[in-house]
């Protein structure tokens, strides 16, 4: 028996790629909405009724109005937006979290993918809080570089078109969030298990897709005196069998152009790759993925396989 899918904000970036993925899928019908209707209540609603499953790939608010039109029991819902995903009503839809993590997300209607940023964030350091190696109270801070994918089709429009990159000087990487303000924050404390908010900072950048999510350690702060490489075969052991987190080896020089990190080696791909580096006092985990992929679109299909009885890497790669 085939599955209903409708994607709430189907023109939208996440919500393209995400029927990129579905067209690859047997076994599903995918509805779809008149492009010209695609804001109107009314006919979201029918849809949204209809479907088994529905993806929402839009802005906040209009997520928040969309979980409002489902009024049945059945339709499952798995949200892009930052709305619900420290909801306790929702389940986080990062399988490998924890052991319980995958069954949450299968028995689950309401299902919230993680931000692109909290993604490389909490699969770096929960670990290591788990195993009361990094103490919850540590201060921890933490930058990424992303492409401006990232930012959806407004961001997309302004860094293509050549007289605003030029005018407004786009070409060069840049800082925000700088008040401490970024709508990850809250999702980044709560799912490592941190006792106060990390100092997050991101980067936006002149190139299309591909996020690196650093978080330094220093080694004294740390509750177990650990060096870099037993910091590596812990979070080795921990994602030793999850087909999509995969712990990179370590010291190796492979990833690197002439000393320089390659970020965007996993674009188009569902895969995050994590780095241990360490020197002396300082642990550097290192992760990179694509912000469209395992950052949002990819991670939402992962969790669709899931909360449909899918073999869960289906389509993926
Ligand atoms: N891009 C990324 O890497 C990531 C995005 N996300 C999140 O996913 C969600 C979607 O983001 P993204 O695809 O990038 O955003 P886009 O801006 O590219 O797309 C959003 C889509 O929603 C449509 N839309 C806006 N308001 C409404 C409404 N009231 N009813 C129906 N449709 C509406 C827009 O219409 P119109 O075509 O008219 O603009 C647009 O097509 C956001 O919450 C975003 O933060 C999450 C992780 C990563
Ligand atoms: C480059 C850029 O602007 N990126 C967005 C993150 C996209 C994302 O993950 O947003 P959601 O929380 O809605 O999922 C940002 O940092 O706000």
């Amino acid at each position: 028996m085939s599955n209903t899918v409708f994607v709430d904000g189907q023109e939208g970036t996440t919500g393209l790629k995400i029927f990129e993925y579905l067209s690859k899928i047997t076994g599903i019908q995918v509805l779809t909405i008149d492009p010209l209707k695609r804001k109107d209540p009314q006919a979201r609603s029918e849809l949204l009724n209809a479907a088994d499953i529905v993806f929402l790939c839009l802005p906040d608010a209009a997520a928040k109005e969309s979980v409002s039109l489902v009024t049945n029991s059945k339709t499952k819902i798995i949200n892009t937006s930052t709305t619900f995903r420290t909801d306790p009503d929702w389940v986080y839809g990062l399988p490998e979290l924890t052991g319980s993590q995958r069954e949450a997300i299968r028995s689950s209607t309401r299902v919230s993918v993680p931000g692109c940023h909290a993604t490389g964030f909490i699969l770096s350091l929960r670990p290591l809080i788990d195993a009361g190696v990094v103490p919850r109270d540590y201060p921890v801070s933490c930058y990424s570089v992303t492409g401006y994918s990232g930012g959806g089709k407004s961001k997309i429009e302004m860094y293509e078109d050549a007289s605003i990159v030029n005018e407004r000087k786009l070409g060069v990487p840049r800082h925000y969030a700088l008040q401490h303000t970024h709508k990850h924050i809250p999702e980044m404390q709560k799912y490592t298990n941190l006792q106060y908010e990390p100092l997050f900072t991101p980067i936006i950048a002149n190139y299309y897709q591909g996020l690196a999510m650093s978080v330094p350690l220093i080694k004294r702060n740390l509750t177990k005196q650990m060096s870099a490489k037993n910091v590596h075969e812990l979070l080795s052991a921990y994602y030793g069998s999850e087909p999509f987190v995969r712990v990179m080896p370590y010291e190796s020089d492979a990833y690197l152009d002439e000393g320089y990190f390659k970020l965007a080696e996993c674009s188009n791909t569902n895969r995050i790759e994590i780095f241990v580096f360490g020197e002396g006092d300082h642990i550097h985990l290192l992760s990179r993925y694509d912000n469209l992929g395992k950052g949002a679109s990819g991670a939402a299909i992962q969790n669709m396989n899931l909360m449909l009885g899918y073999d869960e890497g289906y389509c993926l790669i």
